[in-house]
C-alpha cells in the first residue's frame, strides 16, 4: 500500500519543565486526531529561549511584562522555523503581530490560583503577618486587600523552584496557579485553593493558547479539532476586558468569565464576567460583574464599568 508523505509539524516552546510538558500533551491531543482520522502529520518539538527565561532575578513588572516571554517564538513562526506554538494563555500579549493567530483553545483546566503552604492551610488559615510569595501584583492587590496584615514578597522561577522557596525562603506560603501544578501531576502539592471570589484569576489562565500562521490552512485545520468551543467563548471575553484596559503588561488586572448554564432566548450561550483593577498594596480594589452574550462586548462594558470608577488611574500609577 501507498503510503502518504508525512508533513513534519514543527513546535516551538519555551524550555520550561511547565512549557514543555503542555506541549507534549497538546501534541498528544494531535496525535489521537490524526490517527483517527487518518491525517498525515508528524510533530518535531524546537526549544525556544526567551528573554524572559533569561532575566530570572527582577520582579516581571519591571521589565517589561508578558511579551517577554512569546517575541522570540513569535519571529521563528513568521520564520517558518516553527508551524506552531503552545503558550499558557495567561502570557500571551492581547494582541499578536500581523500574519499569526491563535488556531485554537483546548479545553481550560481549574482557573483558580491555589495555595502551597507548611501543614496544609487554608487563605483564612494563614497566621497574622503571613509572609506570602507571589510576583503577581494581581495576587498581591486581592490577597492583601481582604488580609491587609499578610507581607507578600516576591517569588520567581519555575515552579518548583516557587515550591522549595516555601522552605528554603521562610515563606509561610507561596501563591501558584492550580492549573500548571495539574500539568505537572503536582496536584498533591496543592494545600488549598482560594477561590475566586477572593482572587480573581489572570486572563486566560487555566487556558493555552496556539499560535499559528494565519496563512498556513493545513496547521489551522489540524488545530481546529482540539479547539474548545466553550472555553474559547470564555478566554474571549476575558481577552477583550484586557484588550480595552490596554492591559498587555504585568499589572493587576484579573478577569474570569464562565458560561452560564442558561441560555439566552434565542439560544445563544450567555456568559459572566468578573473583572478586577487592583493597587499593588490592596488599598483599592474595584471589581465588575456583567452578563451576556457576545464575548467582546461583556469585556468592553465591564472594563468601561471599571474605567468609571478610576481604573485607569490605578493602572497609570503602577506604569500599566
Ligand atoms: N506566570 C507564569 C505562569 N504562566 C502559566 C502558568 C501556569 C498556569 C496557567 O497556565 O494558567 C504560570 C505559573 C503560575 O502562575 O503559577
Amino acid at each position: 500500500m501507498k503510503q502518504a508523505i508525512k508533513r513534519t509539524i514543527v513546535v516551538g516552546t519555551r524550555q520550561s519543565a511547565l512549557a514543555l510538558t503542555q506541549t507534549g500533551q497538546v501534541i498528544e491531543q494531535l496525535k489521537a486526531v490524526c490517527s483517527e482520522h487518518n491525517l498525515p502529520y508528524d510533530f518535531e518539538v524546537r526549544k525556544i529561549v526567551t528573554k524572559g527565561d533569561r532575566i530570572l532575578d527582577v520582579m516581571l513588572s519591571k521589565v517589561g511584562g508578558k511579551g517577554l516571554f512569546v517575541k522570540e517564538i513569535e519571529e521563528s513562526l513568521l520564520n517558518k522555523e516553527i508551524d506552531f506554538a503552545v503558550h499558557s494563555m495567561k502570557d500571551m500579549p492581547y494582541s499578536l503581530p500581523e500574519g499569526l493567530m491563535n488556531g485554537a483553545i483546548p479545553k481550560r483546566v481549574d482557573p483558580r490560583d491555589c495555595l502551597i503552604t507548611n501543614g496544609g492551610l487554608t487563605f483564612d488559615q494563614l497566621p497574622e503577618g503571613a509572609l506570602v510569595g507571589t510576583s503577581s501584583l494581581r495576587r498581591a492587590s486581592q490577597l492583601k486587600h481582604i488580609r491587609p496584615d499578610l507581607r507578600m514578597e516576591s517569588v520567581r522561577g519555575n515552579i518548583d523552584t516557587r515550591i522549595r522557596k516555601l522552605e528554603t525562603e521562610g515563606f509561610d506560603a507561596v501563591v501558584l496557579a492550580a492549573a500548571g501544578l495539574y500539568r505537572m501531576g503536582w496536584e498533591d502539592r496543592i494545600s488549598s485553593y482560594v477561590p475566586v471570589d477572593v482572587c480573581v484569576p489572570a486572563v486566560g489562565q487555566g487556558a493555552l493558547g496556539i499560535e499559528c500562521r494565519v496563512n498556513d490552512s493545513g496547521v489551522r485545520e489540524l488545530l481546529d479539532m482540539i479547539n474548545d468551543p466553550e472555553t474559547a467563548f470564555a478566554v474571549q471575553a476575558e481577552r477583550s476586558f484586557l484588550g480595552a484596559l490596554n492591559g498587555g503588561c504585568q499589572i493587576p488586572i484579573g478577569a474570569h468569565a464562565t458560561l452560564l448554564e442558561e441560555r439566552a432566548a434565542d439560544g445563544s450561550l450567555q456568559l459572566s464576567l468578573t473583572g478586577i483593577v487592583g493597587s499593588p498594596d490592596g488599598s483599592v480594589l474595584l471589581k465588575e460583574t456583567r452578563l451576556g452574550t457576545d464575548p467582546q462586548r461583556v469585556g468592553i462594558e465591564a472594563a468601561e464599568a471599571l474605567r468609571a470608577r478610576g481604573a485607569d488611574r490605578i493602572l497609570a500609577e503602577v506604569g500599566g
